[in-house]
């Protein structure tokens, strides 16, 4: 025999009613069915009974309804011919509910007996009706009533299940015939009706189950089985192929809502298999949960489960260390006050006690233990008692994370990566369960980054919020665009656009926008006033493995970086006013962005794509002491003097040229005043190791001071163009000594210095080609031969490349 209980949304209509008898028809062996009520019925009941209770006369509308409901579903599955018999029974059951609800009304009261009562008719009206369908279906069920064989006392809403006499009630049943019961109701010894708690329909199955000792316990609803973790939360979530009893317990007591935890007692003891079925696929092989498991699992961790909902209540002070029986005390006293724990944990030092309770039962347990340890409070031993709220606790479930070493390293590391800070937390001796307390507001990314964090058959989602979208910007986008494919299948990352702005407009948007898309998607985006507007969307969206990569020349936007990197984002960034402003706030990102377990990129603020500021981290991290740093950091300046040559060509030519290809900053004057090179060589010597401020970075300027006050690019060729005579004796006065021009930044003994040198061929920078940049190290290790690193230093698609290194540098920490 197998007991199969069917749930309230897979009897929820005739049609799926004909879908269970499909199911059962197919059936080589007797069968016991429990079935629910049809789905919202039982919190219609308790509608109608709050209504009656509220002196409104809504609930008989309420009552109609189910009934109507109840007679239509039942005509449309019986035959006119037969159909009186149940008709006449949901009449009389209607008229007794209805009566009820009216006593209700005029006393204006309910205790949880009479609730009990109306709640009750939910799975009697059920049954009665799928019973005598089948039966005329030729299943030929035989209908029993629960109260007659389920008996348990105490709360009339949540009874407790008396086993012996049920056991002795459900034993002669015959376990050669088909029958059905509704569950979720039982009786007590008085005869007066007890629920099983709400999901006790799995309960009654399970009861009956044990009791006859069947083959098998079927539990069929509207999902594939138990999922391994809460799909609401995590897209990604995959059935379970299987599980041990005490997994599915777990998972069950800590909010899986297909399977109702103390289902699983009853027939774990006898070894009864429960499998977990669709009715909607019921070709789907659902979830087993038994003591034979087929596969050797692949995951330590079968299931991720959260519950929200959670208040924290700690019991405090220096009364509590050494002395014996404080625990005894605090348990004792939400005992008495009908208080439920979920979740415990005490520190060695023995000074506090933390409780976790669902909200609910907060007040009551604060009262209660404030009252008990009144007389400690008072001699100041113990801290007055207080509950702090909105917290969700996370559960990782697997019996085979028993001795994994590093597992709750790699459960710590994850949500820290994420900024999600951990308020408490629990395991158990079993290692079947390590449960941490989280602030319901990081309940969904906290679930997403261990779902994917355990569960490496899950791609990983990284979530990119991009400004920019100019020259850079365009490239990096482009970059992806090409790269998204190779990256999931190769390596299991999924790059997910999930922000971009420029200075007018903005989108955000969770589920990803189009990598070929974004100049489109950003053109129909909303208006922005000010940055932050990206920034407070960024912060609001709190989405797991987030970086931000900044593409623009803006002060504004470097300036939000410390917010940002306080929200555990991590910022990527090839615009250089950030890391030249001044040292605290250079020193303050890079500590933020530690602090915050998160990550500071800006390797392409100098030499574009060239390692160079890895190099000198490098250099450093090894030991070794910088002494002296002189390079050509300007790619556009490098290219200007490489082309401008007075007898063929105009200065502005060559800048305007110099602007098109991409080299110059978006305004070109950053670059000709000196300023680009002066940020950069401030740059070097601060990952040198010295705390120079940009003040102190001494340059001459080589432009006339009309250009230096140019105020845009238009008035800035302009004043070039006046001011060709200039240009031209620059170049005529280097040429004459066979000299090439170069702009050269210095850094020596602290000190750092820019300006325009003429270089003969002896120099190594005589012959510096095109846009390239080249960097000369001398250190304690390069005394006198230097290190030098030389190649193109400026232009869009170069530095997107360096940004996309910087990218996935983080990710390779972080993420994989
Ligand atoms: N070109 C190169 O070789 C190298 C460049 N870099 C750096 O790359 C950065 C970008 O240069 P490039 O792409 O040429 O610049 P562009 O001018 O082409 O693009 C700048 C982008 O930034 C956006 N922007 C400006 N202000 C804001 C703001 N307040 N909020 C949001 N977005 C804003 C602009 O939007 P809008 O169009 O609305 O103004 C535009 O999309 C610069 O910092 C530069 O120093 C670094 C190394 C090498
Ligand atoms: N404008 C810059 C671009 C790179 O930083 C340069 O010319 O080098």
């Amino acid at each position: 025999m197998l007991v199969i209980k069917f749930g309230g949304s897979s009897v929820a209509s005739s049609q799926n009613i004909k879908k269970v008898k499909v199911v059962l028809s197919q059936k080589k062996q007797p069968f016991f069915l429990v079935v629910s009520a049809f789905s919202g019925t039982t919190d219609l009941l308790q509608n109608a009974a709050k209504q009656a209770l509220g002196g409104t006369d809504s609930y008989l509308n309420t009552l109609d309804a189910l009934k109507n409901r109840h007679f239509l579903i039942a005509k449309e599955l019986i035959l006119l011919e037969n159909q009186a018999d149940t008709l006449i029974y949901i009449q009389k059951q209607f008229n007794q509910l209805t009566a009820l609800c009216e006593g209700v009304f005029a006393l204006g009261e309910l205790t949880d007996k009479t609730l009990a009562r109306i709640m009750s008719f939910g799975e009697l009206f059920s049954s009665f009706i799928i019973g005598h369908y089948l039966c005329q279906e030729a299943l030929n069920v035989e209908w029993i009533n629960s109260l007659d064989y389920i008996k348990a006392e105490g709360n009339y809403l949540e009874g407790e299940l008396n086993r012996t006499e049920t056991a002795s009630l459900i034993k002669d049943l015959d376990k050669t015939r088909n029958y059905i019961a509704p569950g979720f109701i039982a009786s007590n010894s008085k005869g007066e009706i007890v629920l099983l708690g709400r999901g006790g329909s799995d309960y009654s199955a399970a009861i009956f189950a044990g009791n006859l000792n069947v083959n098998g316990l079927e539990i069929w609803s509207d999902v594939d089985g138990m999922l391994d973790a809460n799909p609401k939360l995590v897209k990604s979530a995959r059935t379970i192929k299987e599980l041990s009893y005490k997994e599915a317990f777990e998972l069950s007591h800590f909010g899986a809502k297909v399977l109702y935890a103390p289902t699983i007692r009853p027939v774990m003891n006898k070894g009864i298999p429960i499998q977990l079925k669709n009715t909607f696929s019921p070709e789907k092989k659902g979830t087993y949960i038994g003591n034979k498991l087929k596969q050797e699992p692949q995951n330590s961790v079968k299931g991720i489960s959260s519950i929200a909902g959670l208040s924290l209540i700690t019991v405090a002070g220096i009364g509590l260390a050494g002395i014996k029986g404080m625990a005894k005390k605090v348990f004792a006293t939400l005992e008495r006050a009908s208080v439920n724990v979920v979740l415990i944990t005490q520190c060695c030092s023995e000074q506090n006690i933390c409780i976790g309770v669902v909200d609910k039962d907060k007040n009551q347990a604060v009262t209660a233990l404030n009252e008990a340890f009144d007389s400690e409070i008072r001699k100041l031993l113990v801290d007055k008692i207080i509950a702090k709220s909105n917290y969700s606790v996370i559960a990782l479930v697997g019996d085979n994370m028993k001795m994994k070493v590093g597992l709750s390293g790699q459960l710590f590391g994850a949500l820290g990566q994420n900024g999600i800070n951990i308020i408490a937390i629990a395991q158990g001796a079993s290692e079947r369960n390590i449960s941490v307390v989280i602030d319901t507001k990081d309940e969904k990314k906290a679930t997403n980054v261990l779902h994917e964090c355990f569960f490496n058959t899950v791609s990983k989602k990284v979530h990119l919020f991009v400004a920019g979208l100019g020259n850079v910007g365009k490239q990096f986008f482009k970059i992806i665009a090409e790269q998204k494919a190779t990256l999931l299948a190769e390596n299991n990352l999924d790059l997910r656009l999930v922000g971009i702005a420029n200075s007018k407009r903005m989108v955000l948007d969770e589920l990803g926008i189009d990598w070929d898309q974004g100049g489109v998607a950003l053109a129909q985006g909303t208006e922005v006033g000010h940055f932050s507007d990206f920034v407070e969307g960024m912060k609001k969206m709190n989405l797991r493995n987030s970086i931000f990569i900044d593409n623009t020349a803006s002060e504004e936007v470097s300036a939000s970086y410390l917010e940002i990197l306080k929200e555990s984002i991590s910022v990527i960034t090839c615009n250089k006013i950030a890391c030249s402003s001044s040292y605290e706030h250079y020193k303050g990102l890079k500590d933020t962005a530690k602090k915050f377990n998160c990550f500071f990129n800006y390797e392409t603020t100098v030499g574009a794509a060239l390692p160079v500021i890895k190099t000198i981290q490098d250099l450093r991290l090894s030991g070794d002491k910088i002494n002296r740093i002189q390079a050509v950091l300007s790619g556009s300046l490098n290219f200007i003097f490489n082309h401008y040559n007075s007898s063929k060509n105009t200065f502005v030519e060559i800048v305007k040229q110099a602007k098109e290809e991409g080299y110059t900053e978006p305004n070109p004057l950053i670059d000709l005043s000196g300023i680009d090179v002066m940020r950069k060589i401030l740059i070097l010597a601060r990952e040198a190791g010295y705390s120079l401020e940009m003040d102190e970075v001494v340059a001459n300027a080589f432009i006339p001071e009309n250009c230096l006050h140019a105020q845009n690019a238009t008035a800035l060729f302009e004043a070039i163009e006046q001011s060709e005579s200039h240009f031209k004796q620059l170049y005529e006065d280097a040429s004459s000594t066979d000299s090439k021009l170069k702009v050269i930044a210095t850094f020596e003994k602290g000190k750092a210095w820019v300006g325009l040198e003429k270089v003969q061929s002896s120099s190594p920078f005589f012959h510096l080609e095109g846009k390239d940049n080249i960097v000369s190290i001398q250190s304690r290790r390069y005394p006198t031969e230097p290190l030098v690193i030389k190649g193109a230093g400026a232009g869009a698609e170069l530095t997107a490349a360096g940004v996309f290194a910087d990218l996935m540098l983080i990710i390779n920490k972080s993420i994989n």
